[in-house]
């Protein structure tokens, strides 16, 4: 059994950690982190944990719990991790963090979108992005793991195969996507207010959105060069869930099968990627409180156009569940312990 550290275990992608750690065999949380709470009892907090959690909320004192446990999650706002990381923690424990502080290798890149100074570029270079599905064999050798964002590993893996194959220009590439609140995380904000978000709808941070170079990074890496994506995220009145919708022109003459064959190539022995039957079309209530991304697509022969839909749970595979994915490749256990979780419905 290993020992688990959470920072940040009282915000949404934290407690979605918490959750899925009380089913885990081969792993205990023994620090609940948080910076509000620190000596109340976690299900003080969060409710739906009394009987099942009994343990008191610590501090973020990352430098301490290094310490004291084998993995530590960081489910904490942008820069934390990167101002607290230093070797001497590397070389005791596993890091998995949620924020966005290791995904871009760029830092110049990453400064300019988050508007926020990084505090330790010396450990991007080895940190690695943690989308399963596709870096599996380098996470198992990592110490510092990235874990993606929300709308990024929805948007990247319901596009990735065909980058890959060059079935698409990934110049061309349109994402769309629909996200529930909790994304958002449980700080208060105005925007967020029931009356601001029910029977309401909403783009935001458009052709600015901090995803949008993570996305373009990692299918640059698929399609071999750099490229340029627009990518436009709204706000839709739903608890969880992410529909990503994608466009693009089309690079070959291809049929239904012929662009099958490329998702199967990447997906078809992976457990949390399904991709649908014809013209069944992804739904974020098929994949509510799981761990699955659910994909299809439609070939527009009138535009020459591909459009590929994905949908996840943001806190699951969008966050904590991937996290834990990251977590059992870190240690050697089975990829899906603790994440054979039935999607809800309805
Ligand atoms: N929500 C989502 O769907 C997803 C979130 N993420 C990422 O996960 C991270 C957490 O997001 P989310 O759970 O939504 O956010 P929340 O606002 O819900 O939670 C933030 C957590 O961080 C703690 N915290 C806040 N400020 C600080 C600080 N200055 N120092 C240390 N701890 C702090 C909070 O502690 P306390 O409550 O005790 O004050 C809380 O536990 C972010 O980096 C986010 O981008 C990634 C993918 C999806
Ligand atoms: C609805 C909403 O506000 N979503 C968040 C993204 C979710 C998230 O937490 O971003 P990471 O995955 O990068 O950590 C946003 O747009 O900033």
């Amino acid at each position: 059994m290993i020992k688990a550290g959470i920072i940040g275990s009282t915000g949404y992608a934290g407690s979605e950690l918490v959750r899925l750690l009380q089913g885990h065999k081969e792993a205990e949380i023994t620090w609940y982190g948080s910076r509000s709470y620190i000596d109340k009892k976690y299900s003080e907090v969060y409710q739906n944990m009394f009987q099942i959690v009994d343990d008191v909320c610590m501090d973020d004192n990352m430098e301490a719990l290094a310490e004291q446990v084998d993995v530590i999650f960081t489910a904490t706002p942008q820069g934390f991790c990167a101002s607290m990381l230093n070797e001497k923690m590397l070389e005791k424990v596993k890091i998995v963090d949620l924020s966005a502080d290791f995904r871009i290798k760029d830092v110049a890149t990453y400064e300019e979108w988050y508007k926020i100074e990084h505090k330790s570029p010396q450990f991007i270079e080895e940190a690695v992005y943690g989308l399963c599905e596709i870096n599996r064999e380098k996470v198992k050798k990592a110490r510092l793991v990235a874990n993606p964002g929300c709308y990024t590993t929805c948007s990247i893996l319901t596009v990735y195969p065909l980058v890959k194959e060059g079935i698409i220009d990934p110049n061309t590439i349109i994402i769309d996507a629909k996200s529930g609140t909790s994304g958002a995380g449980r700080g208060a904000k105005v925007d967020n207010l029931f009356c601001e978000v029910n029977e309401n709808m909403k783009a935001y941070g458009v052709a600015t959105h901090r995803h949008t170079p993570e996305i373009e990074e990692q299918l640059g890496y698929a399609a071999g060069e750099e490229i340029k994506i627009n990518f436009t995220p709204h706000l839709v009145p739903m608890n969880r869930g992410i529909l990503a919708t994608a466009y693009a022109g089309l690079k070959k003459d291809v049929s239904y099968e012929d662009v099958k064959a490329a998702y199967d190539k990447y997906y078809a022995g992976e457990k949390f990627v399904r991709v649908l039957d014809k013209d069944i079309y992804p739904q974020t209530k098929w994949v509510e409180g799981s761990n699955y991304v659910d994909i299809n697509f439609k070939i527009d022969a009138r535009t020459n156009r591909i459009i590929m839909m994905g949908a996840l749970d943001n806190l699951v595979k969008g966050a904590a569940g991937q996290a834990v994915q990251n977590m059992n490749l870190l240690f050697g256990f089975e990829e899906w312990e603790g994440l054979d979780l039935v999607p809800m419905f309805p």
